[in-house]
């Protein structure tokens, strides 16, 4: 069967300054090569700085990589110099949605603003659309007309949620997105996006500090050790048996 996503090579190197006018090279990530299928979540795990989030940035065209391919249903999103279309089909949420929410716009402005810049729908096509995301995502539609400030965390991370889906996505990274949230509103959260990926057959990236939900949530797990792969396979397998030092390090914790 076709992956949704395939990534094949991707690399991101970034030049730091090495002297008073030298600079070198450093990579972040070294030929990562991955596939998604239709409804299936991967997990990404590694220790601080291993470059999880720097994935999670440049798979949602939030960075430029520097080589390597991002495939999506056979449509190349990335050729190893450029990225191409738009970044609607694969959507970021962060762990604090407070960073990326306008203070001073209503969530309907919000939602409005998304589809307004992202598609051609008429004023009265982006209305309804905005009630049935919120009403997709638990929230009400009366829920439309608050500002980001009258919102609980768990709420917050629901219209985070409602932004990246709105633009209907087939893929949604979550970088930390559920880790500031406390347990129980976690835990329906989870059910949330259970539910939504059973519903749509939306794909997760899922990074996550978290071992019990990736053993919840996902179906393949990728180690990631300083910007390389060490360890990828399915999670049952990587749970049972993991062959990398840093795997075993990090199931043990
Ligand atoms: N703009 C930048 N300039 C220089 N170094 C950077 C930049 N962005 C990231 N890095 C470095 O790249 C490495 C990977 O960072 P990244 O944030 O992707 O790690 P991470 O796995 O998400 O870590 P954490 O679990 O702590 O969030 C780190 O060593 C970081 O310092």
């Amino acid at each position: 069967m076709q992956p949704l996503l395939k990534v094949q090579g991707l690399g991101k190197q970034l030049a730091v300054r090495a002297g008073l006018l030298s600079h070198k090279k450093v990579s972040l990530l070294k030929d990562i090569s991955f596939c998604i299928g239709r409804g299936e979540t991967l997990a990404v795990i590694g220790e601080t700085g291993a470059g999880k989030s720097t994935l999670a940035k440049v798979l949602a065209g939030a960075d430029e990589a520097s080589s390597g391919q991002i495939i999506l249903e056979s449509d190349l999103v990335h050729d190893g110099t450029s990225r191409h279309g738009d970044c609607r089909h694969i959507r970021l949420i962060f762990q604090d949605p407070t960073t990326s929410l306008n203070p001073a716009l209503t969530i309907g402005e919000i939602l409005d603003d998304c589809l307004r810049l992202n598609t051609e729908l008429s004023s009265e096509q982006r209305l309804e659309k905005i009630k049935q995301t919120l009403a997709k995502v638990g929230l009400l539609v009366e829920h439309r007309l608050y500002y980001p400030h009258m919102f609980s965390g768990g709420q917050l991370q629901r219209v985070a949620l409602a932004r990246a889906l709105i633009l209907d996505p087939k893929v949604l990274v979550l970088d930390e997105a559920l880790s500031s949230l406390d347990p129980s509103v976690r835990a329906q959260t989870v059910n949330l996006l259970l539910e939504l990926q059973r519903e749509t057959g939306l794909s997760y990236v899922l990074i996550t500090h978290h071992l019990s939900l990736v053993k919840h949530m996902s179906d393949q797990v990728l180690v990631l050790d300083h910007g390389e792969v060490v360890e990828y396979g399915k999670t049952g397998e990587i749970f049972g048996n993991p062959q990398s030092k840093t795997c075993q390090r990090l199931l043990t914790c």
